[in-house]
């Protein structure tokens, strides 16, 4: 049918339609893995009904607009290949007159070895772009593209959703087509890099290593744990040699100190100054001499931290960086690994140490560079973050001789209507007067979603808990509402979602939490360490109380009646604990954990007690009695998945024990180490999550930050009254004068406020820059939601000049 055959897509715009053509279209273009785009100013009603047009529709491949009749066109029959425009009339004629998503077509089909830049607002469409942007590469005949790509992005999380929505998109180009090539580069994917940029460095470090074949595994490593040891030992050693200086800190808890000087030590590492800080970084001085505290504790930790390091000859992140910035190791990387492109999402949220780094990778590799983002979205400034990422890294392309293209999306698919408007005059007004909030007439956005008059946008009300009594009944008649729904409660900080957990339990609703990481600290491992110590030492009353009020126990003994009969040596304990109906199976259990294998003992005790059975009964019961007038249909949902939690929380715990003692023998004494050690510090291991069969009752609780790579149908805000400038908050950043960099920092000591004369200095700037960063989080909060948000806003008399919480940012928008 045309000269030339697509290999991407079609663009055509045909004036009549006819059966034979439009079958055409679908066997000889869509069925091949074409995407079609048909514009006409014919009629297209008998066609939309058809299935086969519908299938391709949900699958992307397929898209059909109607144009208004012009009779300039009438006899017009024009087709767009792979994405260039013969036509610019025609083009522009189509583009404005439908809401097909024309800057996402022409940057998808942008030269393939163009750089490009898409810098855009929230819920444009960026992410989604660049995987239609990569299978428009794929398409386009690079066979190996999945061997010479890198996708970078900012959480693990997001980089596993990148994997599946690229092994999705495949999937629906092989459900149209049934093409056997889609199902191989199915199976390709796994060779396509997609990471967080650290773990691209430690692949680079690994591809380009002299150091092979130690696994780069062994190699790296974070001593977070060792740095801390460090700092302690650096305090101590400070006390001896300067005593009088430490005297104004002799009343603070060592542990709030270098939990302080943790924070300014990874802030040198973000901007990775660890060795220079001692040529480059100066401290300023404050009114306690906390300034030459931190110098001899973080040179301290450096200086013995290189030397640990060296005799491990074990690396950090940040050394490796400087060693991959070395520009005969870049050129040996070139060899190992042909990479030609590297496509990066999140590119505000890259720190300029990060910028400088990707730019010299670029140059020596001379990949093409495809970046997504949207500077208003940049919330990592504790980690060194500017939201000038995008400029810095344009400009030294530029300088470099490299040719960059700029584009901006301006629809947006997720939010409603109403939602866009308030976010647009939100947007317009922070940019206008807070100074770090970088907004542009392209983030004046329009929504592309259908206008529904339920759905209000931002919604006030007095939705917040523990307050009056009136909001907590606003509140629980807000979840009473959204049952069910996908709701999301966003939260400002880690601590609140503990908060808000407990509050929404005492109100009978229940939340799905990120697991990220709290693994060990969950209840099955906790009940099962328990287990473990109490047949490890059994005469140990505190041991067979605490198992004894467990899963595993009867619980028929109350705290109370310990009480009543308490004696200091707690002999008691034993003595009412051997009346429990248990006392003799655990006699039994403790005797044969002395002669029988620690995995069967553990394994035969499940079998007989089904913890997770008893957990989620007991569950039930406490909640039908506080809240004996409720429908509880809720509790038993969440009684089942808390039950499945459980169980998966234990056959996990066999899994991770098992390998830990596939190589030794397992004993109730190394059990119990290994529990403890784990239970201590491992804040990697999670718990897969259930599926929504199970928790689709419950509301999703998460920081800002964990919401980023999702969107939910309904948010709630319920802390929109916290102070943003406080003085209770630690602040402690770096800056660059002069090329030296300064260290600033204002922090609670007891009830003594502590500023160094650097901060003292910045301090009007710095409280300018903190009003910018809390805008950009808001903004990501309200951008999280497809329909409304629910903000806690109570009646207010008087209002501050300066904006100083959430509520004083959003009453801007009024
Ligand atoms: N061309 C499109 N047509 C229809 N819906 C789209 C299109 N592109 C994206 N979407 C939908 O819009 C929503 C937002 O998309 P996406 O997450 O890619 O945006 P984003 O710009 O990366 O957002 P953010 O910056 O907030 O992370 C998603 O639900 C996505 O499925």
């Amino acid at each position: 049918m045309l000269d030339q055959q697509p290999k991407h897509s079609l663009f055509i715009f045909r004036n009549h339609l006819t059966d034979d053509f439009i079958e055409s279209l679908l066997d000889d273009y869509v069925y091949n893995g074409i995407k079609v785009y048909l514009f006409t100013m014919d009629s297209l009603k008998e066609y939309e009904d058809w299935d086969e047009w519908k299938e391709a529709k949900k699958r992307k491949l397929f898209g059909w607009w109607k144009v208004p009749y012009q009779t300039d066109y009438q006899g017009a029959s024009v087709s767009f290949i792979d994405g260039k425009v013969t036509n610019q009339q025609i083009y522009d004629y189509v583009c404005h007159h439908t809401d097909f998503p024309s800057k996402l077509y022409e940057a998808e089909h942008s030269p393939a070895n163009q750089h490009l830049i898409i810098s855009a607002g929230a819920g444009t469409g960026k992410t989604t772009w660049m995987i239609e942007r990569f299978l428009f590469l794929k398409h386009m005949g690079m066979e190996d593209l999945f061997f010479h790509s890198a996708f970078i992005t900012f959480t693990h999380q997001a980089a596993i959703k990148i994997r599946q929505r690229i092994i999705q998109r495949f999937r629906d180009y092989y459900e149209v087509t049934y093409q056997p090539i889609y199902l191989k580069w199915i199976d390709e994917v796994k060779h396509l890099h997609i990471s967080t940029l650290s773990a691209f460095v430690e692949t680079l470090f690994e591809k380009a290593g002299i150091h092979q074949p130690i696994p780069v595994t062994e190699k790296l490593r974070s001593f977070r744990k060792r740095k801390k040891e460090l700092m302690f030992e650096a305090i101590r050693e400070y006390t001896q040699v300067s005593p009088e200086a430490f005297r104004p800190f002799t009343k603070t808890p060592r542990e709030n100190l270098v939990e302080l000087l943790l924070k300014m030590n990874e802030l040198l590492e973000c901007q990775y100054l660890g060795s220079l800080f001692h040529v480059k970084l100066h401290f300023g001085n404050d009114q306690v001499g906390f300034a030459p505290l931190a110098k001899f504790v973080l040179k301290y930790v450096h200086q013995h931290l290189e030397t640990e390091k060296k005799e491990l000859k074990q690396w950090e992140i940040q050394d490796v960086v400087r060693y991959l910035e070395r520009m005969v190791v870049m050129k040996r990387l070139k060899k190992k690994w042909n990479l030609r492109y590297l496509l990066i999402d999140e590119f505000q949220d890259v720190s300029p140490v990060q910028v400088d780094f990707l730019f010299r990778l670029q140059l020596a590799t001379q990949c093409t560079l495809t970046i997504t983002g949207d500077a208003k979205q940049s919330m990592y400034r504790f980690h060194g973050t500017e939201y000038t990422s995008f400029s810095a890294l344009k400009k030294r392309l530029i300088q470099q001789g490299e040719s960059v293209t700029t584009i901006h999306f301006t629809k947006n698919y997720r939010n409603t209507p109403r939602l866009v408007q308030q976010l647009n005059t939100l947007v317009m007004k922070w940019g206008n007067q807070l100074a770090s909030f970088p907004a542009s007439i392209y983030d004046q956005l329009q929504s592309m979603r259908p206008i529904g008059n339920k759905n209000k946008g931002i919604v006030f009300g007095p939705f917040a808990m523990g307050y009056a009594e009136s909001e907590n009944q606003a509140f629980r008649q807000l979840l009473e509402q959204l049952r069910g729904t996908d709701t999301a409660i966003l939260v400002r900080f880690d601590y609140q979602i503990q908060e808000v957990i407990k509050q929404c339990e005492q109100l009978g609703f229940f939340c799905e939490r990120s697991r990220l990481g709290n693994f060990y600290r969950s209840l099955p491992v906790r009940e099962m360490y328990i287990l473990v110590r109490f047949l490890l030492f059994p005469e140990n009353p505190s041991f067979a109380y605490a198992l004894h009020r467990s899963s595993y126990g009867v619980n028929t003994l109350s705290n109370d009646q310990l009480i009543e009969q308490f004696e200091p040596d707690q002999k008691v304990i034993l003595s009412l604990l051997e009346k429990q109906p248990d006392f003799i199976y655990w006699r039994q259990m403790q005797e044969l954990a002395q002669r029988k294998p620690i995995f069967s003992i553990l394994r035969m005790i499940i079998k007989d007690l089904s913890p997770h059975e008893v957990y989620s009964q007991r569950f039930l019961t406490r909640m039908k009695t506080i809240h004996p007038n409720r429908d509880i249909q809720d509790f038993v949902k969440e009684a089942r998945a808390r039950r499945m939690e459980y169980q998966m929380g234990v056959e996990k715990l066999f899994y991770l024990l098992r390998k830990h003692f596939s190589k030794s023998a397992a004993t109730l004494y190394g059990m119990e180490r290994v529990l403890r050690k784990y239970m201590e510090t491992d804040d990697q291991e999670m718990l897969d999550p259930l599926s929504t069969e199970y928790t689709g009752h419950r509301f999703h609780v998460m920081t800002i930050q964990q919401a980023k790579e999702n969107e939910f149908d309904h948010v709630i805000l319920p802390y929109t009254y916290d102070p943003l400038v406080s003085d209770s908050r630690t602040v402690v950043f770096l800056h660059k004068e002069n090329e030296e960099w300064r260290l600033n920092y204002r922090f609670l000591l007891s009830s003594l406020l502590v500023r160094n004369t650097y901060f003292m200095e910045r301090e009007p700037q710095e409280m300018k820059e903190i009003l910018g960063e809390e805008a950009r989080l808001l903004y990501i909060a309200l951008t999280r939601v497809r329909k409304q948000v629910f903000v806690h806003a109570i009646e207010e008399n008087k209002r501050s000049n300066l904006p100083n919480t959430w509520m004083d940012l959003l009453k801007m928008g009024e």
